[in-house]
C-alpha cells in the first residue's frame, strides 16, 4: 500500500537554553551539515558552539515562539493535516532534527500497513545540508526498521511550473497597493564548498559569475543554480523588470566563505542607493521559521532601517496556504494512482 512522508527541518522542544542546546547539537553533529572529520567537528560543536549559541539562539527562539510551538512544526503539522484531509493514501509527517522523528513517520505508515512511500523532503532546493541529509537518514531508518519498505523520492521542485505559481501568486497577493523599489529573494545560505562537493563532474561549479547560468548536469545538485532559477522563474511570472529584484544568501555561522551576496549587507547597501521601500521574499522556506519570523522579518527591518530604510515588507512563506495544500495533494494523488513502472520509467 502506498502513503506519504513529509519532512521538514525541525525545531527543538521550547525555546529553552536546554532544549534549544539538544537541537542544536543534533543539527550540527550533523557530517552532512559540518562537514569536517568526526574528531573536529565534535571540537568545533561540543567545544565551542554550544557553550555559546543556544544561549543566544533561544533568545531568538522564545521572540517568535508560539502558544501552540515552534511556528515551522506548527505550521507544518497545519500543512500536513490539510493535505492528509484531501489526500487518497495515508500522509505522515517526520523533521529531520528533535523530537518529531523520521523513524516516527516511517512508523505511523508502516503500521497503517503502508510499504511503498513516497519521500517528500520539504525543501525547494537540493542541498548537502537539507535535502541530501533528509534521503540519506530516511533510507538509514528504512534499511534499519522497515526492510520490506520502498521509498520514492520527489527531486528538488524549484523550478516546478507549480512551486512558481503559488510562490508567484503568494507574492502577487501581498504586492496590492505596495509601492517598493526594489525586491529581494533572500534564500539560506550554505558555505560555498558545499557546493564544489555537491557538484558530480567535480569542474562545473567555479562559484564565478557564469557558471550557474552554463547548462550543466551538475545543476541537478547545484544550490546556487537552483536558488538563481527560482528567481528567474518567479520574475518571469510576474513580469518584473530587471534591476527591479536580486538575490541574496542569508543566515551564515562561522568563518568559512558562505554563498554571497549575504542577505545582511545587501540591507546596509540598499538604503544607500535610493532603495529604501523594500519587499523581502524567502523561497527556500515553505514554512515561515526562525529564519524568516526572526532574522528576516524582525533583524532584517532594524538592519535596514537603520542604514535609511524606510519601508520594509517581508512576504510570508507558502505556509498551509489552500493553494500550496492543492499542489502537494495533486502531486501525491497523481503519484498514488502511477503504477511502479510509470515512475520508474
Ligand atoms: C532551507 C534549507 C536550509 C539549509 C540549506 C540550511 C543549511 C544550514 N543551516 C545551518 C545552521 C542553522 N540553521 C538553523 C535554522 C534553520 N535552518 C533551516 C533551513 C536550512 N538550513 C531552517 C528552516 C531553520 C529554522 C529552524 C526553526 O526551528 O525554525 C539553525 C538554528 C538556529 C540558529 O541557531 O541560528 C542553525 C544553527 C548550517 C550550518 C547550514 C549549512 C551548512
Ligand atoms: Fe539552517
Ligand atoms: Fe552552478
Amino acid at each position: 500500500m502506498k502513503g506519504v512522508l513529509l519532512i521538514n527541518l525541525g525545531s527543538p522542544d521550547s525555546p529553552n537554553p536546554k532544549d534549544v542546546k539538544r537541537y542544536l547539537g543534533e543539527f550540527l553533529m550533523d557530517e552532512r551539515v559540518i562537514d569536517v572529520p568526526k574528531w573536529l567537528r565534535t571540537f568545533l560543536v561540543k567545544g565551542i558552539i554550544l557553550n555559546t549559541r543556544p544561549k543566544k539562539s533561544a533568545a531568538a527562539y522564545q521572540k517568535i515562539w508560539w502558544e501552540e510551538g515552534s511556528p515551522l512544526i506548527v505550521i507544518s503539522e497545519r500543512f500536513h493535516k490539510k493535505v492528509q484531509e484531501r489526500a487518497k493514501v495515508p500522509v505522515a509527517l517526520g523533521m529531520r532534527y528533535g523530537s518529531m522523528s523520521i523513524q516516527k513517520g516511517l512508523k505511523e505508515l508502516h503500521d497503517q500497513g503502508v510499504d511503498d512511500v513516497l519521500v517528500v523532503p520539504l525543501y525547494p532546493h537540493y542541498a548537502m545540508s537539507s535535502t541530501e541529509t533528509v534521503i540519506e537518514k530516511t533510507k538509514e531508518e528504512q534499511k534499519k526498521h522497515f526492510p520490506n519498505m520502498e521509498l520514492t523520492i520527489v527531486p528538488s521542485f524549484y523550478n516546478h511550473p507549480d512551486y512558481i505559481r503559488a510562490m508567484s501568486e503568494n507574492i502577487k497577493s501581498h504586492l496590492e497597493g505596495v509601492d517598493y523599489d526594489h525586491i529581494l529573494f533572500s534564500y539560506h545560505g550554505i558555505p560555498e564548498r558545499h557546493i564544489r562537493k555537491s557538484d558530480p563532474t567535480k569542474s562545473h561549479c567555479k562559484i564565478d559569475g557564469s557558471c550557474c547560468e552554463t547548462a550543466s548536469k551538475a545543476h541537478a545538485t547545484c544550490y546556487r543554480h537552483q536558488c538563481f532559477e527560482t528567481t528567474k522563474e518567479i520574475a518571469k511570472y510576474l513580469d518584473l523588470p530587471e534591476g527591479k529584484y536580486s538575490d541574496s544568501f542569508q543566515s551564515r555561522l562561522g568563518g568559512d566563505p558562505w554563498l554571497k551576496p549575504y542577505t545582511d549587507k545587501e540591507f546596509e547597501r540598499f538604503p544607500t542607493e535610493g532603495k529604501k521601500n523594500l519587499v523581502v521574499i524567502t523561497p527556500a522556506f515553505v514554512s515561515d521559521c526562525l529564519e524568516t519570523l526572526e532574522e528576516i522579518a524582525m533583524e532584517g527591518e532594524e538592519q535596514f532601517e537603520e542604514a535609511g530604510g524606510e519601508h520594509y515588507k517581508h512576504i510570508p512563506c507558502l505556509n498551509d496556504s489552500d493553494d500550496w495544500v492543492k499542489v502537494m495533494t495533486r502531486w501525491i494523488n497523481e503519484w498514488s494512482v502511477t503504477s511502479k513502472e510509470e515512475v520508474t520509467a
